[in-house]
Parts: C-alpha cells; structure tokens; sequence
C-alpha cells in the first residue's frame, strides 16, 4: 500500500480531470497545463466535454442483434441479502437485467433466499452464503460470471464477512470484475489488501463508507474541502483501484483521472438508490472491459463505466422525482430505468 507520502507525491503530478454537467472544467491548473500534464503523465486522451463522454458510454454498449445468445450481454453476481436486508440485493439484482444483462444471481443466505424470489421470478436465487461450504458454492458459478456486485444487504455478522473475504480472493484470481458496494466496503475497510491493486475492482462508497475507507486506508480524516483530491489520493493508495464517491456530485478516479458527475438526479433521497448504481455498474463494467480501451478513447474502461451508471442513477431519480414527487421510492427508479437509459444514451 502507498505511504502517506507517497500518495501525496502522486496526487501533486497526477492530471485531474474532472466533468460537469456543461462539460468538462477542470480542478487546480488552467485547462492547457492539465491536459499537457494528462498526456505527459499517462498518454491518456483528454476527454474534452460532456457529449463526449456521453458518447464513450454509448460506444461501450452492445448491439442489439438476433445473433446472440442468452447470457453474452452479461451474467451478474451479487453477493448479498440477509435477514435484515432484502431489499437491496434485489435492487442490485434486478437493476443489472433491467439496464441489459441477461441473467441476474444473487447469492444470499438461506433465509434471505424466499424473501428475494418472491419480490422476482426474474432473479436466480442461491440460498448458499450461510452454508459451510459457502465460498465453493459461489466459486462454481464464477467462471459463468461477468461482474460480482458485492455488499448490498450483506450485513455484519462476521462468518459472512470471512465467507465474503474467501469470495472475493477467489474472485480475484479468477479477474473476474468486482463491484464492492455497501458492508462489502466494511470488510475492505478492515482488510484493504483483499483489493490493494487489484485493477478489476470498483469501490462505490456513499458518504460515511468514503470516510470510513480514507481513515482506514490514509489515516487520516477526509479534506472535505477537497473532494476530488481525496477520491484521486485513496484510489493511488489503494493502487488504482477505481473509486466511486456518491453524494450531490459523484466523483470517480482510477488515481490517475477524476471525473465528477453532475447530472441531474433529484433531493429524493430514500435508500436503495446506491444498491441501483452498483446493479447497474455491474452490468457495465462488463459491456466496458469487453469493448476494450479503443472504444474508450483510451480511458480506462471502468472511469467510463462508473460514469455511465452514475448519470444512469441520477437520471432515473430524476424522471422518477418529476413523477411521484416526495413518495419516490427506488422500485419508482427502476421503473425508469429503461427511459432514462434511452434518454441518455440511445437518442
Ligand atoms: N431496502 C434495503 O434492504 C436497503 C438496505 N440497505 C443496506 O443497509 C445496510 C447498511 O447500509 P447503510 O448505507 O445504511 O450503512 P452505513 O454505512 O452504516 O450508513 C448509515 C449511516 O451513515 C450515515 N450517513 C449516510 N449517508 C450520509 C451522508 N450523506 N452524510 C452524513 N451521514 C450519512 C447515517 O448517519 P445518521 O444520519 O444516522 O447519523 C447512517 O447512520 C447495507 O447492507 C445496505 O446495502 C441500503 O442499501 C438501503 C436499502
Ligand atoms: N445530495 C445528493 N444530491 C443528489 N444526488 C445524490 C445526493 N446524494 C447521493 N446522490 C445520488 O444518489 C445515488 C445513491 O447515492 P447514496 O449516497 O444515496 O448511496 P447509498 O447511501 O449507498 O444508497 P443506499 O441507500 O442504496 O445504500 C447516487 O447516484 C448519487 O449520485
Ligand atoms: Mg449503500
């Protein structure tokens, strides 16, 4: 793990880019410095505005075509769902199918298992996290799996969180991609080396989890003042990991570029809107890493992908805000998902 040092040294020559709704501004030196900065440091492209970004998104989408078969446009995991918590893994679960995944786990625990199959027969239930040989039940399914979105209901208890510890080791030795979302960001704040460089792996933290995870990880207390720094600084201490931080603007780093999402969400801010982020980021880190660097313009794939399902979120709150108004609830959101996924990125 990077020192304190170290990861101040790095985040001084870092190109921070970062992208408003009316396009990109940049945080710190004028735009020239920066972009010179971006393609000295990194040989990165700049992204240069809004549309522009809107279009890497679009480019990483799959065709729709009749020569596919069940499955190639995505078969999501999730890891969560116990006896407190049902609902957000269903969220989760069923966000990614709705964005255009084809099949849709959730792994849970036994008793957690009936109540999620009743809310959709469209989600493949798996009463196994709470079983003794829980982190091989998970592990056959691995190798047929796209993304693992994993925390969303998952809970405290500690037997979970060392099951979840196996899943995620074998997770990643296996690359497959890992959205770690929710008491998924409670275990890495007590275990960061279970994704310390792992460049597969996408943390969505809200804002008390994004402070929990800085002191864990930096020692020190969040510089509010500085949002973009502190994101950047936590994904080079993490080794690259790709960080998320939700809350009035979203802020996304890979340690070497920031961007920030402003779309328009709502004041909504009832629970289970993060559960719908991290479903459908499941689903598009998928569509990103299988697209490849050339249709991201050489941006990392999962900056791309992490930006398309932050708009996606705030979109849908948006169009489900001018609906219903203050009785907004997440399941009102999902229901927008596919106009607003149209809206944004298929017109
Ligand atoms: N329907 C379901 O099944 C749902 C289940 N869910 C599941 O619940 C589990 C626990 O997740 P979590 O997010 O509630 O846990 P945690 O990190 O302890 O945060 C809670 C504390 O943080 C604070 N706080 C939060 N935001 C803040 C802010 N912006 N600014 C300041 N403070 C802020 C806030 O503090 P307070 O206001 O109470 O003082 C609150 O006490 C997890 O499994 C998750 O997936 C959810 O997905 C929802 C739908
Ligand atoms: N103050 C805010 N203004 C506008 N949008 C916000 C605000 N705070 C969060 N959001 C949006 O709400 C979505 C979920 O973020 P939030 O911080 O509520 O996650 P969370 O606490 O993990 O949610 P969950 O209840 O699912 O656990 C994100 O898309 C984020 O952009
Ligand atoms: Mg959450």
């Amino acid at each position: 793990m990077a020192t304190r040092a170290a990861a101040g040294a790095a985040v001084t020559g870092a190109a921070v880019v970062a992208l408003l709704s009316a396009g990109f501004a940049l945080y710190g030196p004028p735009l020239d410095a920066v972009l010179e900065r971006a393609f000295w440091l990194n040989k990165a492209h700049s992204i240069k505005d809004m549309e522009t970004t809107f279009q890497l998104v679009r480019n990483i989408i799959p065709p729709l075509t009749t020569k596919k078969h069940k499955g190639q446009d995505g078969r999501i995991g999730v890891v969560g769902g116990c006896q407190e918590y049902t609902g957000a893994p269903y969220f989760a679960a069923i966000s990614a199918l709705k964005v255009g995944a084809d099949l849709s786990h959730v792994f849970c625990t036994r008793e957690a298992a009936p109540v999620i199959k009743s809310y959709s027969p469209e989600l493949i239930v798996h009463p196994v996290l709470d079983s003794p040989n829980a982190v091989q039940d998970v592990g056959k399914w691995l190798p047929r799996l796209h993304a693992l979105v994993v925390g969303p209901g998952l809970g405290r208890d500690h037997v979970l969180l060392s099951t979840v510890k196996g899943i995620l080791e074998v997770s990643r030795a296996r690359d497959v991609p890992v959205i770690i979302d929710a008491d998924g960001l409670w275990l890495i704040a007590q275990q960061p080396a279970l994704i310390q460089g792992y460049q597969k792996a996408v943390l969505t933290p809200n804002h008390m989890e994004f402070s929990r995870l800085s002191e864990a990880v930096l020692g020190d207390p969040v510089d509010s003042s500085d949002p973009q720094e502190a994101v950047l600084r936590l994904s080079q201490a993490l080794g690259n990991v790709t960080v998320v931080r939700k809350g009035e603007r979203d802020v996304i780093s890979d340690g070497k570029q920031v961007l920030e999402c402003s779309q328009e969400g709502s004041s909504r801010r009832c629970g289970g809107q993060g559960d719908l982020l991290s479903g459908s980021l499941g689903v598009l880190v998928h569509w990103a890493l299988l697209a490849g660097p050339e249709k991201t313009n050489g941006f990392s794939p999962l900056l791309v992908a992490a930006f398309g399902a932050c708009s996606l979120t705030r979109q849908c709150s948006r169009q489900a805000f001018q609906k219903h108004g203050r009785s907004t609830t997440t399941t009102d959101m999902i229901a927008e998902v596919g106009p607003a996924f149209t809206s944004l990125f298929e017109t």
